[in-house]
């Protein structure tokens, strides 16, 4: 638990953020997180880690960091990365989330070797729809810096049949990914969020979060209510409100109906596969 919360550093186990905050033993410093979102890329990363931060035992890195998966960042070594840290009380987790950490061979290790009782977070969601999400960023980034940009089923379909060579589509092979992580970390560090339960309900998802970082349980039904303008899931505390920004929950780009049928039939082994892996089921495509 001390690690968990304290990533690895020497400060006591668990004591409340609001206790005692005055005093010098308590002061507020940046550490290593305890927790990582590992992603996946479109999978409700920032949606999750805004949620954990309801908690009043967690505090999270705002920006994504791309520590362990840029090579120039990790190369600055453990103190920067510290550095991009928020400040916490003992007993206060830090959590970061970077999703390009889950696709990335090298990360794993690197987490290890940073905390090996880090306690890792994934959040999942249906992969052909994931698949259609990621296009969509990058057409998004692509139009804005007036690039050209081809229509997703040119990307996806080549010759008739799915690309397998197409990067997003390779992003959503979890299993394989997955696979890695379980070759450095017991499959208990592991969490796996639902992240198309998140979008729907998000505070069940929220609780099991919570058990499985041993925090007690703040985050209440009353910490969210449903925005029809975004359509999503907004965020209510100490009587703010908060929706996530424009960037999420935009139109997909559009995919006929059979290319998507054969990318949901592509991903059925593979789906298959993840499942036997993590031990449950997912009712995707
Ligand atoms: N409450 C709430 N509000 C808004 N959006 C929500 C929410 N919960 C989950 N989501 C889904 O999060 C998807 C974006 O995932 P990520 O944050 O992981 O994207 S990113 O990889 O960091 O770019 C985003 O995907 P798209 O709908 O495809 O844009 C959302 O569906």
């Amino acid at each position: 638990l001390r690690e968990l919360r304290s990533g690895g550093s020497s400060s006591p186990a668990y004591s409340s953020s609001s206790s005692s905050s005055s005093s010098s033993y308590n002061a507020s410093q940046q550490r290593l997180p305890g927790a990582i979102i590992i992603g996946v890329r479109k999978g409700g990363t920032r949606a999750l880690l805004e949620m954990l931060n309801l908690h009043p035992d967690v505090e999270v890195a705002k920006a994504e960091v791309h520590y362990f998966n840029v090579e120039e960042h990790y190369r600055r070594g453990l103190g920067w990365y510290k550095a991009q840290m928020p400040f916490t009380l003992p007993g206060q987790l830090t959590v970061e989330k970077t999703p390009g950490y889950f696709a990335a061979p090298q990360v794993p290790a690197r987490v290890w070797d940073m905390n090996p009782a880090a306690r890792l977070l994934l959040i999942v969601r249906d992969p052909a729809e994931r698949l259609v999400s990621d296009y969509t960023q990058v057409l998004h980034n692509r139009l804005t810096r007036h690039k050209p940009y081809q229509p997703l089923e040119q990307l996806l379909i080549h010759k008739g049949h799915i690309d397998p060579g197409y990067k997003a589509l390779q992003r959503s092979l979890y299993y394989q990914h997955l696979a890695r992580w379980l070759e450095v970390f017991p499959r208990d560090q592991i969490h796996v969020v639902d992240g198309d339960a998140l979008i729907r309900d998000p505070f069940p998802e929220l609780r099991k979060a919570e058990r499985f970082l041993d925090l007690p349980p703040r985050i209440s039904p009353n910490n969210f209510y449903y925005n029809t303008t975004k359509g999503f899931y907004c965020l209510l505390s100490a009587g703010h409100d908060k929706c996530l920004d424009e960037s999420k929950g935009r139109p997909h780009a559009p995919l006929s109906s059979q290319a998507f049928k054969q990318l949901c039939h592509y991903f059925r082994k593979p789906n298959k596969l993840f499942f036997e892996m993590v031990g449950r089921s997912f009712s995707w495509c």
